[in-house]
């Protein structure tokens, strides 16, 4: 926190400038919300932050207004060589730049990121102009950014203590994920929705899931004729999104309200994002995980492995669901209503309590501690 400091000229206490943060988070939803909602946090408590992100990347469109966007050219770094190593690689190098300059200019005090490739120019600037930098890891299996970068960083703050198996140099401190504010209270719904009725929600994380779309749509019909209320999260980009109409059953791209959404959920049907997990934990959601294959390294399995071992979720590869095992599935758990509590009392159990806030107390601390050397 920013301290009074007495003024030298009348000697009274005015004061302190606010400490300014860099927060470079970009491209999905899993990486802005929970470090917007640690950005909300820290202001509030008189910190002045800026955002770190790319141009045409979902902070563009998500990020409200008062934060000022400064963007870096930054790309996805390749594993292997090839064609566009060059191109990613200079890119790298011109973002480093950049963000040098800014902090330098900006006299920022610290850097906070959530991973991803943002991460990387931030880290190293940072670490180059010997200011302290906060990194968050919210899967299970670290990200490469996170695995190359965190011994360079003053602290990881994890969102999973089993991460720290991952990370043996770094120094590593169990926080928990930040969740957007609204989690914390009951959130009215604002769908038409009665409330003695089951509502399955349908998520493919920020971007939606078209091959899980397909599949919800299949089994819809069951589902709906044991009179199942669906909301489908669809995403933007799923072409067949309004093929399928039913009173009981929304198709939506995108949802702003997710508290009160899934705080009215039975059952989430969900990829295995760190985002939605952390989100589906904090609401005590039960829920059937298909883990996108493609991800990296394939984590959203580990994310999900996690939730299945606590007795929270039940996990489906992608590759093995047919819409028969699906809909059965399915039908069974929302008709075992002990079977549900006990799925949602064990997903209660893998919620962090107060994550945002223990997230910024560390923000604040390394920030201090760096202040003072
Ligand atoms: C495809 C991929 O690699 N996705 C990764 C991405 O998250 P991605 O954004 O895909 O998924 P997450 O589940 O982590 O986060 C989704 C976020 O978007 C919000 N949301 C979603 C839909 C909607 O309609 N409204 C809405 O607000 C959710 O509430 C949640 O906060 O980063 C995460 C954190 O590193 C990873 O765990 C995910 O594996």
């Amino acid at each position: 926190m920013p301290t009074d400091a007495p003024d030298l000229n009348s000697g009274q206490t005015v004061p302190a400038s606010p400490i300014k943060l860099l927060v470079a988070a970009s491209g999905t939803g899993g990486h802005l919300y929970p470090a917007l909602a640690a950005a909300e946090a820290l202001e509030a408590q008189g910190y002045d932050i800026t955002w770190l992100g790319v141009n045409n990347r979902l902070e563009t469109s998500l990020l409200p207004s008062k934060y000022p966007l400064v963007q870096v050219p930054m790309e996805g770094f390749q594993t292997r060589l090839g064609p566009k190593t060059g191109i990613v690689l200079s890119k790298l190098v011109r973002s480093i730049r950049q963000t040098r300059r800014l902090l330098q200019q900006g006299q920022f005090q610290g850097v906070i990121t959530t991973g991803g490739y943002i991460a990387a120019p931030a880290i190293i600037a940072a670490r180059s102009l010997g200011l302290p930098s906060i990194l968050h890891e919210s899967n299970v299996l670290p990200g490469k950014v996170t695995r190359w970068f965190s011994r360079w960083c003053s602290v990881v703050a994890l969102g999973f203590e089993a991460t720290t198996q991952y990370l043996p140099k770094a120094n590593a401190v169990t926080v928990g994920t930040p969740v957007r504010a609204n989690f914390m209270s009951p959130t009215p719904l604002d769908f038409d929705i009665p409330d003695d009725v089951l509502l399955m929600t349908v998520a493919g994380g920020s971007q939606g899931a078209v091959a899980v779309n397909r599949l919800a749509r299949k089994c819809a019909p069951a589902w709906l004729e044991a009179g199942v209320w669906i909301v489908h999260l669809t995403g933007e980009r799923d072409d067949q999104a309004d093929s399928f109409t039913h009173p009981h059953y929304r198709a939506i791209p995108f949802c702003d309200n997710m508290a009160g959404l899934l705080q009215r959920t039975n059952l989430a049907i969900s990829r295995a994002g760190a985002g939605t997990l952390t989100e589906l934990a904090t609401t005590h959601t039960p829920s059937i995980l298909i883990p996108y294959p493609y991800a990296a390294e394939d984590h959203q399995a580990y994310n999900a492995e996690i939730f299945v071992k606590a007795g929270a979720a039940r996990m489906f590869r992608e590759a093995e669901l047919t819409d028969e095992l699906f809909t059965k599935t399915v039908l069974d758990l929302l008709r075992s209503q002990p079977q549900l509590k006990e799925m949602a009392a064990q997903s209660q159990q893998l919620s962090t309590a107060d994550s945002t806030e223990k997230f910024a107390q560390l923000i604040r601390e390394v920030i201090q501690s760096a202040n003072l050397r």
